[in-house]
């Protein structure tokens, strides 16, 4: 269905696409995701439509995006924009944000271990606590987050996720993914549009509008979830596609 306050997807667009709740539906846990059959493979040909201007930008590790959408390898903002790579495959400012201490992950697991449900997720440059497996272990898994930050308060911020909290390097957002990715091709001239669901994507939706975009919202535009989007994505790419074979005729 199409949804009636969404634009359809321009040649000139750059799009910055989110993962989890906008291209894949949510699961239990992390693992648990399964990618649609067929979707690495339709981004990865309307990115050929638009000229290699397509990003994900995402909270997952860069390593578990690779995974998640092998073979294509994107260019994008990962770890919440902490780990950055660019079109041409090259990571950009690497060690520039810092990374979870050791010690915080084993006191972390060392609490987890006692929460029967809950979920540590470690990333380069961050770490996630899931409760989706125990929703009563919501105060209990921020203040453990929070209780970290007492020391390095600055370093890193606590963000709300769906059923989970997580710390991310300071400095590190989806506005940085956007805005460091839009001053080099193929982004650079396009008008920048960021699709995300969730709190730590407005960052991105803003940058993009602020950049002359537009930043659409699953739940409020799509009126969906990740398959609306991905109907909008395929119905993007088929007519880009059929543009193309006219202008050949
Ligand atoms: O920026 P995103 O691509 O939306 O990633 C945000 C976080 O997504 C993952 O956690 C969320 O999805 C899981 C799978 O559906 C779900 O089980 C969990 O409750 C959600 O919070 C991922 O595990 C995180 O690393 C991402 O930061």
């Amino acid at each position: 269905m199409h949804s009636p306050g969404v634009p359809e997807i321009e040649a000139d667009w750059a799009l910055f696409l989110d993962l989890d709740g906008t291209l894949i539906d949510i699961a239990a846990t992390p693992d648990g995701v399964v990618v649609q059959q067929g979707l690495p493979d339709l981004l990865s040909e309307l990115s050929r439509d638009l000229g290699g201007a397509i990003a994900i930008v995402t909270g997952r590790a860069r390593e578990t995006a690779d995974r998640l959408l092998a073979p294509w390898r994107p260019p994008g903002g990962f770890g919440h924009g902490a780990e950055l790579r660019d079109a041409s495959g090259r990571l950009l400012d690497e060690h520039a944000l810092p990374t979870v201490p050791d010690a915080w992950a084993t006191r972390l697991a060392a609490q987890v271990s006692a929460w029967p449900g809950v979920i540590l997720e470690r990333k380069p440059h961050g770490v996630a606590l899931h409760y989706r497996g125990a929703p009563e272990r919501c105060a209990d898994t921020q203040a453990a987050l929070a209780g970290l930050l007492a020391d390095q308060a600055t370093a890193f911020d606590l963000l709300p996720a769906h059923m989970a909290f997580e710390l991310r390097p300071h400095g590190a957002n989806k506005a940085r993914a956007v805005d460091v990715l839009m001053q080099a091709p193929p982004f650079m001239g396009r008008r920048p549009v960021f699709v995300g669901d969730d709190v730590t994507d407005e960052d991105g939706m803003r940058a993009a509008r602020a950049l002359g975009g537009f930043g659409l919202h699953v739940g409020r535009d799509f009126l969906g979830g990740p398959a609306e989007v991905r109907d909008w994505i395929a119905r993007g790419r088929a007519r880009l596609r059929q543009e193309v074979m006219h202008a050949r005729t």
